[in-house]
């Protein structure tokens, strides 16, 4: 169980047409496991960059990210998948159910061909009760709202018990309230589960809430409240 994430003089570069665009550039930054941390900044300003790079989505083109002391995207490609399977969970915006499978069966998926020690069935029924949809394990997304389709997604994220819980603008396509209301979800998870939270978003309102603000400007870390920066 990973307990701290180092980013070490961290970029990621994009070559296209001649172009360079330094996505996110010299980031040293520390997240511990149980913190909730906001990511805020403008729109192309390395945020959901540096979330990919986190979640071992993608390369880094220098620097490196170190979960308790180790490399991972030095390992193999079974060992880095491995290692996502086992520390991190994603929610984005757009919440990527698969439209022909049930509320359940989305859960389900992340832990297909997957030996885990838990019945996966009870388990992916208990974390839709967990985010409030005991009642609608049947229900395929058309028959959800934006907030119920957004906790099936955060249940889907938290079914395979992960350490770290990565959400990229996951209340943007909500209204308000809706959007406050998943918010507290995450806040739960992480006082409750002691996961991990990094949190992107655009709303300073939503941001004030976490318990460190991380400021992000054209790929660098602008300034930060809270936590530890090193
Ligand atoms: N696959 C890619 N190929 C080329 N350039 C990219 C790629 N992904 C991101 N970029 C560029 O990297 C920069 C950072 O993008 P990123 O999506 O990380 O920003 P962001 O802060 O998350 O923006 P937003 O708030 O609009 O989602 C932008 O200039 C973007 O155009």
């Amino acid at each position: 169980m990973v307990t701290n994430i180092h980013c070490k003089e961290l970029g990621k570069s994009y070559k296209g047409n001649g172009v360079v665009t330094h996505a996110v550039q010299n980031i040293n930054i520390n997240f511990t496991k149980g913190e909730f941390s906001a990511i805020i900044g403008p729109s192309g300003s390395g945020k959901s960059t540096l979330l990919s790079l986190i979640g071992t989505l993608d390369q880094p083109t220098s620097g490196s990210i170190l979960y308790d002391g180790e490399d991972i995207m030095t390992k193999s490609k079974k060992k880095v998948a491995d290692f996502r399977f086992e520390e991190i969970g994603f929610i984005f915006q757009q919440f990527h159910l698969l439209p022909t499978l049930t509320a359940l069966e989305n859960v389900l998926t992340p832990l297909f061909a997957r030996n885990v020690s838990y019945n996966k069935q009870e388990r992916a029924k208990e974390v839709l009760e967990q985010v409030g949809l005991a009642d609608k394990l049947n229900s395929l997304p058309s028959q959800l709202s934006g907030g119920q389709q957004q906790r099936v997604a955060i249940a889907r994220a938290i079914v395979h018990k992960p350490s770290w819980l990565l959400a990229d603008e996951p209340t943007g396509n909500l209204d308000t309230e809706t959007g406050e209301l998943i918010f507290d979800l995450l806040q739960q998870l992480n006082t409750q589960e002691g996961c991990g939270i990094l949190f992107v978003t655009h709303d300073p309102k939503l941001a004030q809430k976490a318990n460190r603000i991380v400021s992000m400007k054209d790929g660098v870390i602008l300034s930060e409240t809270g936590g530890e920066r090193v």
